[in-house]
């Protein structure tokens, strides 16, 4: 059992929904990333999501754009990151799961990428420029090394792509909740195109047609930005993962807010 799968069975067990905070690597700083993770840790977080900068992120909005920009500013890369994951395990067991792009992953060699990280002490991937059709390979050696590959399903996925994803689901299925990049829907900036709001009914619709296919626990994120929006996701769901609405405070060294705003998340989630 991978500490994910463990923390994953604990919530179940306590009939919680799972709290997974996204960071990334490198920001502030390297030292400030650990500070980062471990705030979130006491503020009930039970996941963390660890992005890896990249220069072309497809999938995100402004604020994880600055944020992977400021992150590779500062240096960070594989090498640092293999570092840095080392020196958080010596802090915490919580959960790690890494959401990065398959170039770096590539370049680097993708067994050697899953057999070091692992070592290091992450618990998985997230890598949303691998489509279904084109995991195959990278499946099979997360498999053997027992660390997990997340996918996706989005409000866009055919049910038969959706049932096709379910049957190799592993760790927990990540539900997108819009169409559209990663940032906070409520309150925050928009960027041109993006959906406005999170149509909550299409969630619940998703999350039905999940359920039916599998049991492995359901995460919804993109554009959850408050303790209500929280709220709203998890009723669809095992899980809510938020990312923008906590890394813009980071961004401007703000970790004492983002720790009472994780920790206004959790009480929101446990009420
Ligand atoms: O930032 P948001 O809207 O709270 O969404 C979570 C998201 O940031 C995180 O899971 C994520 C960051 N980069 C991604 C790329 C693809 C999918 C997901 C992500």
């Amino acid at each position: 059992m991978t500490r994910l799968d463990k923390v994953l069975a604990e919530l179940k067990n306590q009939n919680k929904k799972g709290l997974f905070i996204y960071l990334m690597a490198g920001v502030p700083d390297e030292a400030g990333t650990i500070e980062a993770v471990k705030a979130a840790e006491r503020a009930g977080a039970n996941v963390i999501e660890l992005g890896i900068p990249f220069s072309d992120p497809l999938a995100d909005g402004p604020v994880i754009q600055e944020a992977g920009i400021k992150a590779i500013k500062g240096g960070m890369n594989l090498t640092r990151l293999l570092d840095l994951i080392k020196k958080i395990r010596t802090e915490t067991q919580i959960p790690l799961i890494g959401m990065g792009y398959i170039n770096n992953i590539l370049h680097y060699g993708v067994e050697k990428f899953v057999k070091d990280f692992k070592e290091a002490g992450l618990d998985g991937m997230i890598i949303p420029d691998v489509p279904h059709e084109e995991s195959a390979d990278i499946r099979a050696v997360c498999k053997k090394e027992d660390f997990h590959l997340i996918e996706f399903v989005t409000p866009g996925t055919t049910v038969e792509r959706m049932k096709e994803t379910c049957s190799s689901a592993d760790g927990f299925i990540y539900a997108v909740s819009v169409n559209g990049v990663t940032g906070a829907r409520d309150g925050g900036a928009q960027a041109f195109g993006q959906a406005a709001v999170i149509d909550y009914e299409v969630i619940g619709k998703v999350a039905e047609l999940v359920k039916k296919e599998t049991n492995v626990p359901l995460a919804v994120g993109f554009g959850i930005g408050s303790p209500e929006a929280a709220v709203a996701a998890a009723k669809h769901s095992d899980a809510v993962i938020v990312g923008s609405a906590v890394v813009s405070k980071i961004l401007q060294n703000k970790l004492g807010e983002a720790e009472k705003f994780i920790a206004s998340l959790r009480t929101a989630l446990d009420a």
